[in-house]
């Protein structure tokens, strides 16, 4: 029988250092003898890319976004990380829910409790074909928190990329989105993994691989 399908999301302020990561963590499981699938949000399946580049470009309101982001993800739920997660496959994702309430909700301000009401209706395992799935919801069995100060974020990013409609935003904005991660993380503290990403990149290497260790999951 396939080992059991394993869900991480990867979350941080933009310029955190998470993607940073991603690539290394995916050959250890590989060398684990795990199969991997890697994938992100917003995005991750044909239509979910579109809603991504809708969402990273277009100026829209609170709530409109919001509506995108989790339509991407049930769509990303039903054709990708559901059926990988079936096979056994570990899922590596770059951002899932915790962004919206992070981005859309610490960021921009939009109503906490509103978001747990689409969050319910978007990952609702009922109607994904989920059987393995105990839980009515279905969420990352862990997610890793790069944490860094925004302005540590900000200077690896400046010239780094072209940055898009998030990331063009001021510090204020991310010590928001920054408080956003953390509520999320003390209402659920078994499922978060608080990374100090304000290390030398070998030093977060370290401690993310620590982190799944502690866990049994490497
Ligand atoms: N620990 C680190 N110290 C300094 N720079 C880093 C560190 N980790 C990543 N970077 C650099 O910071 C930038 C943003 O990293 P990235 O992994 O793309 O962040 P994210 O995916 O969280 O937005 C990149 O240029 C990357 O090379
Ligand atoms: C998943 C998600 C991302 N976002 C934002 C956070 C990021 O600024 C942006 C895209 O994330 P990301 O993939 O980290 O950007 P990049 O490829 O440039 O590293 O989308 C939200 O606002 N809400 C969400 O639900």
């Amino acid at each position: 029988m396939a080992a059991r399908g394993l869900f991480l999301s990867f979350e941080g302020i933009d310029g955190a250092g998470k993607s940073t990561h991603i690539d290394a963590l995916a050959d250890a499981f590989r060398a684990a003898g795990r199969q991997v699938t890697l994938t992100r949000e917003p995005g991750g399946t044909p239509l979910a890319e579109k809603v991504r580049a809708l969402a990273l470009h277009e100026p829209m309101d609170a709530l409109t976004e919001a509506l995108l982001m989790f339509a991407a993800r049930r769509d990303h739920l039903q054709r990708v990380i559901v059926p990988a997660l079936a096979r056994g496959d570990v899922v590596l994702c770059d951002r899932f829910t915790d962004a919206t309430f992070a981005y859309q909700g610490g960021g921009r301000g939009f109503d906490w409790q509103l978001l747990s009401t689409l969050e319910l209706l978007a990952q609702d395992a009922v109607g994904l074909e989920a059987d393995f799935v105990q839980k009515p919801l279905i969420q990352p069995d862990l997610t890793l928190w790069f944490d860094v100060p925004p302005a540590v974020a900000a200077e690896r990013l400046a010239g780094a990329r072209v940055p898009d409609k998030f990331e063009s935003q001021p510090v204020a904005f991310f010590d928001a989105v920054r408080a956003g991660y953390a509520r999320r993380a003390e209402g659920q503290p078994e499922r978060f993994a608080r990374i100090d990403a304000d290390q030398p990149r070998e030093a977060v290497a370290t401690a993310v691989r620590a982190a799944l260790v502690d866990r049994g999951i490497l």
